[in-house]
């Protein structure tokens, strides 16, 4: 795999480098609330920037649905960029359209150039190889793919995007010649102490909202750990697999049955909440009540753990050797939902295993309640990405860059 460093030590002034970043940042409307990703992605840029590259960022905001939906602009981004690089950043008002064109025509070395959202155009996130081929021709043809040592390039510098085959992340990279950033290498690097022999017991702790990716995830993650506890909007698909009612807390119907499977499967790895906080409506402040899991109220949500479920959780984490931990345990953003995030999170601080955090929102929830970062042994910028990587899979976005697609 041929590196940031192998890059700049073939030069890149006054070459065009396009840069897949994840700036996938928590957004309060227009206010960043949690600037991690942007401040992980300023070493690769700000090398290329300061050896004279003309830089094209590209990176994608939350889920468009493939045509431009002003909320999920990267003019925020763009905004905090400017103020933390040493360079001029300017933001195109399109993804590969005539702003775009304009934008990175008129880059000089060592200027910085970020596209729109890439996922404001459908063909990025397209199953549909061909179209993801065509567009991905388009991002190479914005760069101009020439060949040779003064030809543009790209690196791959994405960590948290690494697991999605999407045009900006692996297809593209079949089109320019393709570096790993600085941000990947390290990520991986880190990630790979925990796929060799991880202390035990090694202990994964798994919440938050993308349920459906992440159940699929624990199969293969199982036979490798000695715990997983669950929490977030993951535990309702297990409690309603184990014939629980659920209320309307976040449930993920056809999976079901998967959950049936895997906790048959299991038998006591897998812990399930005991008592679960609820809410009338999702809003900070909803009248709210802390129930067992078999009086789960018919027309609420559940929006945290509770505080048996907290302690038993922290129990298990105060003896873990290995710690890997993705999603947050509740709706930590709002006050009355942040008290299981927290007690979990300050369990891993306080023991001596060897602990990793994953995922936008888990490393913005360890910021914001104020944990410290230096409890963690590490805070990756992918949740998604890390777990797949655990589970011994070969992530499209690397494996393209190793030339084995
Ligand atoms: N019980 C719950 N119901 C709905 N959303 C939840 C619940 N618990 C946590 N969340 C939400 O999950 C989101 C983070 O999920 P996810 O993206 O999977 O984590 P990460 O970014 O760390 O990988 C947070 O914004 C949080 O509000
Ligand atoms: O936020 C992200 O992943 P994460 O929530 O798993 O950490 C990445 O930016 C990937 O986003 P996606 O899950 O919409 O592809």
């Amino acid at each position: 795999m041929k590196t940031l460093d192998d890059l700049l030590a073939e030069g890149v002034s006054g070459r065009r480098v396009l840069v897949r970043a994840d700036l996938n940042v928590p957004l309060d409307g227009g206010t960043i609330t949690d600037d991690g990703r942007i401040r992980a992605s300023l070493p690769t840029i700000g090398k290329l920037a300061e050896a004279g590259a003309r830089v094209v960022v590209t990176a994608h905001l939350g889920r468009p649905k493939g045509t431009p939906e002003p909320k999920y602009s990267l003019a925020p981004v763009a905004a905090r960029l400017n103020e933390l690089l040493d360079a001029t950043v300017t933001l195109a008002d399109d993804v590969v359209g005539a702003s775009a064109r304009s934008t990175v025509e008129g880059l000089a070395d060592g200027e910085v150039a970020l596209l729109e959202n890439i996922r404001f155009d459908a063909r990025e996130t397209s199953k549909d190889e061909a179209e993801r081929g065509a567009f991905a021709r388009e991002l190479a043809a914005l760069v101009g793919a020439g060949a040779g040592p003064s030809g543009a390039v790209f690196v791959s510098d994405g960590f948290g995007v690494v697991h999605r085959k999407q045009a900006s992340v692996y297809d593209v990279a079949k089109l320019l010649p393709a570096y790993a950033g600085g941000l990947v290498l390290a990520e991986v690097e880190v990630l790979r102490r925990l796929t060799g022999t991880p202390d035990r017991p090694y202990v994964v702790v798994l919440g938050g909202s993308k349920v459906s990716d992440k159940l699929a995830v624990i199969e293969s993650l199982l036979p490798r750990v000695d715990k997983l506890l669950v929490g977030g909007g993951m535990c309702f698909t297990f409690m309603a697999a184990e014939g629980l009612g659920v209320g309307s807390s976040l449930l993920e119907g056809e999976m079901i049955d998967t959950c049936k499977r895997l906790l048959a499967d299991a038998g006591e790895k897998i812990m399930l909440p005991a008592d679960v906080k609820m809410a009338d409506r999702f809003a900070a402040d909803a009248v709210t009540e802390t129930v067992l899991v078999a009086e789960m109220r018919e027309d609420w949500m559940g929006l945290d753990i509770g505080p048996i479920t907290a302690e038993r959780y922290a129990a298990e984490l105060a003896d873990a050797g290995t710690v890997f931990w993705n999603g947050p345990m509740g709706v930590f953003e709002m006050a009355p939902f942040a008290d299981g995030t927290r007690v979990v999170a300050q369990a891993i601080v306080d023991s001596d295993a060897y602990s990793v955090v994953g995922g936008g929102d888990s490393a913005s929830a360890v910021r914001a309640l104020g944990l410290p970062e230096g409890g963690f042994s590490h805070i990756s910028t992918g949740g998604g990405a890390s777990l797949e990587f655990l589970e011994g899979k070969d992530l499209p976005g690397i494996a393209v860059l190793e030339g084995h697609p």
